[in-house]
């Protein structure tokens, strides 16, 4: 998918709503575990019940990898069903991947091609050769991790090195690899405060923005430092909205907290006009 269709979808969902598919046998509802594939089964009537709310789905492949053949399968069935029903949907598979340069084509092959996800999220750690062979797949977008939302950002990210915090480093250096437009970044939505430095970096890259809901960022306060005039936010909510409740009702019940999301996104795309 392109940047472009991204955000023609963005403007007609009145969105920039992401789900994450984490899907946790320990906490879908119990009468789904008499399904055969429980997993996929779960997915599906979350993707049904929201597909018009949000425009990108994010399986943390972590989730599937955990249940082995069963799992993979279940990941396999849920980008297809994707694929073919909500093809306007950009995928994200949140694998957080990235290794030295033969070994990085394999992942980008298995998740571009085997999987045809949209989308990977990719470790920057081993720098340009393990990240650019992700960045040559003609309308593929690579999630680089910059400003993670969890409490271990501080134990590398924000360190300076030559006077510049890493995250920092990791943002202006990833912009001269070849094909670096093809690159979207990781900003936890904790870090709400970093966004008005990373915008004078990045001023018209895609963010996508975890950490709202479960995590406690603030929607509000990513909107005004992070927006773009063409949007360049994918805020994502997993727990907040997939386990709302674990009851007969649990699709319905996420429909309304990803409404309730969407609602408060329209809010900020009216400021835009
Ligand atoms: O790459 C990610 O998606 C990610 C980066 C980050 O900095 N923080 C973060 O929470 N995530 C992922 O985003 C999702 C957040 O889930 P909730 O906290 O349940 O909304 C999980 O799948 C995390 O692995």
């Amino acid at each position: 998918m392109t940047t472009q269709e991204l955000v023609a979808q963005i403007h007609k969902k009145q969105s920039f709503l992401c789900i994450g598919l984490d899907t946790d046998l320990e906490k879908i509802p119990a009468f789904l575990l008499e399904e055969e594939d429980s997993i996929f089964e779960f997915n599906k009537a979350i993707i049904d019940a929201t597909h018009d709310l949000c425009v990108a789905y994010k399986p943390n492949i972590a989730f599937y990898e955990a249940y082995g053949v069963q799992g993979w399968s279940a990941l396999r069935k849920t980008i297809k069903y994707l694929n073919k029903n909500y093809p306007e949907i950009f995928t994200i598979a949140d694998a957080k991947r990235g290794d030295i340069g033969n070994t990085s084509t394999r992942y980008a092959k298995a998740f571009f091609e085997d999987l045809n996800f949209d989308s990977i999220t990719i470790a920057p750690y081993m720098g340009k050769d393990s990240v650019e062979p992700f960045l040559q797949f003609k309308d593929k977008h690579t999630i680089l991790l910059a400003l993670t939302s969890n409490e271990g950002a501080f134990d590398f990210q924000t360190k300076k090195i030559d006077n510049k915090e890493l995250y920092k480093e990791v943002l202006s250096v990833s912009t001269t690899y070849k094909g670096s437009e093809n690159l979207m970044y990781v900003v936890g939505a904790t870090k709400a405060e970093y966004l008005k430095e990373i915008r004078e970096i990045v001023p018209n890259s895609f963010l996508l923005v975890p950490g709202v809901g479960a995590q406690g960022g603030s929607l509000v306060d990513v909107c005004e430092y992070g927006m773009t005039k063409d949007i360049g936010l994918l805020i994502n909510s997993s727990r907040g909205i997939i386990y709302a409740s674990d009851q007969e009702d649990f699709a319905d019940t996420a429909r309304e907290k990803a409404k309730e999301l969407q609602e408060a996104m329209k809010k900020e795309l009216d400021k835009l006009n």
